[in-house]
């Protein structure tokens, strides 16, 4: 025997209805033996009360609703009946409500509303929506019959939330079943009370009914058909990719509905619980999806945690003081005192310092704690052993939860490792020592982001997401977003990595799309945006969005902006850059950035800053991390000068190899930065200080080879216009090398804590000598490097190697942030 309980929403309308018994027949056709349990049609128990209480207002309105109600049960049977069908029950209908509004015309008249009437009225609800499914059923060639469960289950007369005598029960249900050949259509939370009262069974109370026959006959299963396909692992409003979980044992599914998890309501569940009777929530508009399962059996799906549930709004109470370190009764006074209230303690923590009790409560019930608390401890408080409680506003709970997590270390440490790489700070954390349930009070404007980071975390089969939100789209920017796009694919089969661009700015305009902006078309979205570009406002709408996993990307040489950064990583947001200028500043700025990162356990990467996509910078913390000492750099370290002085070496004018190197994309915005020195120093500085030495800029010796009028141009068309005015003096510099068989190299040095940068002509033994096209190459001589030094070379500038390297930080951002995932298969996914 099975037991199916339809909700409201199933037999909401009359399509819905049709579709029930589909789901019927379909289970007759297997030859299951079955019984149903339905609802109310969705909406009617409410109007019913709405119905009763005008009525005790004695408002003659209620009548509206009671017509209201019969339209909706008439519409329905007009639609699903046969025209000679339909005047029978419509006739039934007719009288059902004439009933129903001669006890609503009693309340009105003696304006008074008793429970017990309530729990009359609310019955007509159900005794309305079965007699219309049986019917229905019956001309399916469906054996129905409709079955008033005031005939099965009897309780006391406690109206609302009567409760139930088993043995009275389940005996009439035994005997009722013994002797039946047609499928019951049985009503839903009705019963009957002593002196055949009509009773409810309180919330949940047709899944009540449910479970009731299913343990007096000890069903096989009972299934819950809804509107949902399951229970899922978090709240699908806040997670788009929570997805329905095909089993949970009892004990998950009421730690799951205790946080936030609304599908099933466990005490009403209570008897199939007690006899192991399977439970499985399917969904009426989706039969195909077998739903989930609640059962008995512990299920080694090797899913390390069920679910992720949460509580919106909580307040957080701390009662704290030395009078209770040691002092026996404390907590016991507490919560008796709170109980006496009726107020309801959602979770508890105490240190074993004993210092201090926290827990949290429905905010409704805060003033009311606050006072009780007040009172009970008014002699401690007068003493100063214990102080005015602590009370916190604007919290919200998560919960992991899972059975398979009970002895299995490295949980606690992942749940905090995501909130605590998304900046998400905890105020209160609580395990039971069942290991079943670990929660966490979080401020709430932190809840959607913790649930997402969570839920990426410990769901492996679910693609994890880096929030992109970028400034600078020339070259190196324009080729990421190129470079990101091509790469998408494979990243999501490949590495369940979805990177979302949520937001851009050029100089111009900005868009920000929190859905991810499609980069087939960034270019004319851009374009087409109404907002302003503007630095601070970019910053601010990133900050306030509050996304996990969010990385913000600098592709300017933009001065204003690194200025920004510090308070970007202060909000627990990621920074990668090519530009150089953060770090080519201030040391005290230099470092403050770096600590800024540390403390929000974000991540500020820049290896582009120094031989573009090259591996320097890793290199060079990798040699000093394993206790290497570096005692020389050298370096060529601009792919431009390179470039020029690679190809100036035919016919072409020094001017026009210079714009060649433009047209390459191996310049700064201006090529100025590289020519005069500026760009190299930077390079040479900001290695200088990765090999731990504090210098400034200004201690950079840099020899300038730029004529004065070049340097003071005005724009960069003028400073072309100069630098071909000043041809010869290149040109004379190029022949005095070649007379000599040496090649002009422009060498940035960094040794006994002195850095220079000049231009130095080499001769055919020096490793610099044979550099083609762009290379830059970098020789560091360290204690264990040092008879010959570790040399790495190639491609120092352009946009391909350059995008690429800010691409692999960004990468490397999501495998810190989702340890160990970057090894997991996709085929292997939990
Ligand atoms: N091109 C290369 O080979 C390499 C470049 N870099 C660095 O990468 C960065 C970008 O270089 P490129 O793409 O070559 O230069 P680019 O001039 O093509 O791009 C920079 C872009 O930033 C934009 N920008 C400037 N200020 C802005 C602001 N306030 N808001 C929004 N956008 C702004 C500019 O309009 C321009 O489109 C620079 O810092 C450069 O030093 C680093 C390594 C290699
Ligand atoms: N303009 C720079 C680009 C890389 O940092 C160079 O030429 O090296
Ligand atoms: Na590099």
């Amino acid at each position: 025997m099975k037991i199916l309980k339809f909700g409201g929403t199933s037999v909401g309308s009359a399509e819905s209805i049709r579709q029930v018994a589909k789901i019927i027949a379909s289970y007759l056709d297997q030859g299951d033996e079955i019984a149903v349990v339905s609802s109310a049609m969705g909406g009617v128990t409410n109007l019913l009360s709405q119905a009763s209480e005008l009525a005790e207002a004695n408002e003659d309105k209620y009548l509206n609703i009671t017509r209201q109600i019969e339209t909706i049960h008439a519409d329905s049977i007009r639609q699903l009946l046969d025209t000679q069908s339909q005047s029978k029950s419509l006739a039934n209908l007719k009288m059902t409500i004439n009933e129903l509004e001669e006890i609503l015309h009693g309340v009105s008249l003696i304006k008074e509303l008793s429970v017990r009437t309530l729990d009359l009225v609310l019955s007509f609800g159900e005794r309305l929506s079965v007699p219309l499914l049986a019917a229905y059923f019956q001309q399916e060639k469906i054996n129905a019959i409709p079955v008033d469960s005031r005939q099965l289950i009897f309780t006391n007369n406690d109206f609302g939330k009567a409760r139930v005598d088993y043995s009275l029960t389940d005996k009439a249900i035994t005997d009722y079943f013994q002797n039946i050949s047609s499928i019951p259509i049985v009503t839903g939370f009705i019963a009957s009370g002593e002196n055949n009262e009509t009773t409810t069974l309180g919330r949940g109370g047709s899944d009540f009914t449910a479970a009731i026959l299913g343990a007096a006959l000890n069903a096989e299963e009972i299934e819950l058909w809804t509107d949902v396909d399951g229970v899922m692992t978090t709240d699908p409003r806040i997670v788009k990719n929570a997805f329905s979980l095909p089993y949970l044992s009892y004990i998950e599914a009421m730690e799951m509905s205790h946080f936030g998890a609304r599908v099933i309501h466990p005490p009403s569940l209570q008897p199939a619980f007690n006899q192991k009777i399977p439970l499985r929530i399917r969904n009426t508009f989706n039969p195909a999806f077998p739903g989930t399962v609640i059962g008995s059996k512990p299920k080694t799906s090797g899913r390390l945690i069920k679910g992720l549930s949460s509580i919106k709004q909580v307040t957080l109470i701390s009662l704290t003081g030395s009078g209770m370190v040691g002092i026996p009764g404390v907590s016991s006074r507490l919560f008796s005192a709170l109980a006496a209230k009726d107020i309801s303690v959602i979770l508890i923590t105490q240190a074993s310092s004993e210092h201090s009790i926290c827990f949290a409560i429905d905010p409704a019930n805060a003033k009311g704690a606050k006072k009780v608390i007040k009172k009970e401890f008014e002699f401690e408080m007068e003493r100063g052993r214990i102080d005015e409680p602590l009370i916190e506003q604007g919290k919200s709970i998560i919960a992991i939860i899972g059975e398979n997590m009970r002895n299995t270390p490295g949980i606690s440490g992942k749940l905090f490792s995501a909130l605590g790489r998304n900046g998400i700070n905890t105020s209160a954390i609580a395990q039971g020592s069942s290991e079943v349930n670990i929660s966490v009070v979080i401020d709430e404007k932190n809840l959607s982001k913790s649930l997402n980071a969570v839920h990426q975390a410990f769901f492996i089969s679910e693609s994890k997401t880096l929030n992109i939100f970028m400034v600078g789209v020339g070259l190196i920017g324009g080729t990421l977003l190129e470079q990101i796009q091509a790469q998408s694919a494979y990243l999501l089969n490949e590495r369940l990595l979805e990177i979302n661009v949520i937001a851009l700015s050029n100089t111009k305009k900005m868009i920000v799309d929190e859905a991810g902006i499609d980069l087939k078309d960034w270019k004319e979205a851009l374009e087409n945006a109404t907002n302003s570009a503007n630095l601070n406002s970019f910053v601010d709408k990133m900050i306030a969005m509050n996304l996990p996993n969010s990385i913000f990307v600098d592709n300017t040489s933009n001065l204003e902006i690194t200025s920004l950064y510090q308070q970007i990583l202060a909000a627990s947001i990621s920074v990668v850059t090519p530009n150089k200028l953060a770090n080519s500043g201030k040391y005290r700025d230099y470092q403050l950035l770096q600590k800024e990162a540390f403390l929000h356990g974000v991540k500020f990467l820049y290896e582009t800053n120094v031989g573009a996509g090259l591996p320097v910078i890793n290199t060079m913390s990798d040699l000093k991390f394993s206790g290497d000492q570096i005692l020389k750099i050298e370096g060529v370290l601009s792919g431009t000068l390179s470039y020029i002085f690679n190809n100036f070496t035919g016919d072409a004018a020094f001017s026009e190899v210079v714009m060649e190197a433009k047209n390459s994309g191996f310049t700064e915005p201006d090529p100025r930065d590289d020519l005069n020195g500026m760009d190299v120093a930077r390079k040479i500085l900001i290695l200088a200080r990765e090999s731990g030495i504090e210098m400034e800029p200004e201690d950079v010796v840099v020899e300038n080879i730029l004529p004065k009028a070049c340097l003071e141009a005005a724009s960069i068309d003028l400073f072309f216009e100069e630098l071909t005015k000043n041809n010869d003096h290149f040109e004379s510099l190029k022949t005095q090398a070649e007379q000599s068989k040496k090649k002009l190299r422009f060498i940035a040095t960094l040794e006994d804590g002195k850095a220079t940068v000049k231009l130095t002509a080499v001769d055919q033994d020096h490793p610099f000598f044979s550099l083609s096209g762009s290379d830059n190459i970098i020789a560091f001589t360290t204690r264990r490097y040092y008879d010959r030094p570790l040399v790495i070379k190639g491609p120092g500038a352009g946009a391909e190697v350059t995008a690429a390297g800010v691409f692999s930080e960004i990468i490397s951002i999501s495998n810190y942030l989702y340890q160990g995932i970057k090894n997991i298969l996709p085929n292997n996914h939990g």
